[in-house]
């Protein structure tokens, strides 16, 4: 019988700082995070960021959590429930890369209801080591472990299929709807440099340096960057949004190495400098909403185009639980769960 995985980040169990150090504990020792020796990851996470991070980010958790508990994961299950009503006759498990909800409990529920072929579903557009990497490479490992006779099937990065940039471009033309703006953002979470070179399979195509990610590549199926600026450059397309009205950017870095750039919080400055007083942002790199979008954009984001003058910051809210989006979900999975019936239709 076949199943479907979902599997997203994760979030704290609370947003108590005893609750989010121990959720940026395991988050941050993933040799796929933060990929420097074990020693120097130790000697780091928990001899430095555990000891300063946990209380700010507490606080922030803090300012977005909702009375059913963490955006991302509240988000997450809403989306489960309405697909498993759309493959009614396919289990549908939601996973945590991180936290609580681990990837063992999701794959034992559907090995519970009598699964035996999954198909696990990374929820994120763009493949990154931190992310997309990290969930296949510990799914196979408990697969290995605990459930030897199943086969998992990865669902591979979907941040330039035809179905899901309409889904996206939709979204963003519905939010604008009635709003002025003069530029739109596109900001995706960052990754170290290093991140991209390590994922080159080619081992010399990447070079960040403004013009590799636009030359074919085979590197380009597992570059980060590469994957991030093709859905701006798709959804710019399919919008028709003019040339120097709208620009890619990377957020949420986190120590002195040098991430993918331009930052976020940099471009809202620059923005507002150029005097840009109406501008929206969206952030393609995920498909919740989440500490990211909710603090780090809608609020910090915000203040800092206010601060410089800016008037009007209106935040696309991700893909969530909306209709489009699982509908084009569930059809994915119906195509791969019946392929004989999905080449009829
Ligand atoms: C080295 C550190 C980090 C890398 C690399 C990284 C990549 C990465 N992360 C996401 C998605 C999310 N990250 C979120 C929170 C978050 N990320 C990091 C660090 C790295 N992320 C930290 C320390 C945190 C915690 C918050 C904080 O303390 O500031 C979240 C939000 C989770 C939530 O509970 O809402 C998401 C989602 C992607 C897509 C990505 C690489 C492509
Ligand atoms: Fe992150
Ligand atoms: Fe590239």
């Amino acid at each position: 019988m076949k199943g479907i995985l979902l599997v997203n980040l994760g979030s704290p169990d609370s947003p108590n700082p005893k609750d989010v150090k121990e959720y940026l504990g395991e988050f941050l020792m993933d040799e796929r995070v933060i990929d420097v020796p074990l020693w120097a990851r130790t000697l780091l996470v928990k001899g430095i960021i555990l000891n300063t991070r946990p209380k700010a980010s507490a606080a922030a958790y803090q300012k977005i959590w909702w009375e059913e508990g963490s955006p991302l994961i509240v988000i997450s299950k809403r989306l489960q429930k309405k697909i498993q009503h759309k493959v009614e006759n396919y289990p549908v498990a939601l996973a945590m890369r991180y936290g609580s909800m681990t990837i063992k409990k999701g794959l034992q529920e559907l090995v519970d209801k009598g699964v035996d072929e999954v198909l696990l579903i990374p929820l994120y557009p763009q493949f990154a080591m931190a992310t997309t990497e990290t969930i296949l490479v510990l799914a196979e490992q408990i697969r290995k472990t605990h459930f030897p006779n199943i086969k998992i099937t990865d669902f591979p990065a979907f941040y330039n299929n035809p179905d899901y940039i309409e889904v996206l471009s939709n979204s963003i033309s519905k939010h604008l709807e009635g709003k002025t703006y003069e530029h739109l953002l596109f900001s995706y979470h960052g990754v170290p440099e290093r991140h991209i070179f390590k994922s080159d399979v080619t081992k010399s195509h990447c070079k960040i340096d403004g013009s590799c990610c636009a030359t074919p590549s085979s590197a380009h199926e597992f570059c980060y960057r590469h994957q991030c600026l093709e859905v701006t450059r798709l959804v710019a397309k399919k919008l028709q949004l003019k040339t120097g009205t709208y620009s890619t950017s990377f957020q949420s870095r986190l120590g002195f190495d040098p991430w993918l750039q331009p930052y976020t919080d940099r471009t809202i400055e620059r923005l507002g400098k150029q005097g840009i007083k109406n501008m929206a942002i969206v952030t393609p790199a995920f498909v919740s909403d989440c500490l990211e979008t909710l603090e780090e954009i809608a609020m910090e984001g915000q203040e800092i185009f206010h601060e410089i003058g800016g008037k009007e910051f209106t935040t696309i809210p991700c893909l969530n639980d909306d209709d489009p989006w699982v509908e084009l979900l569930s059809k994915w999975i119906m195509n791969w769960a019946e392929p004989s019936i999905a080449e009829r239709v």
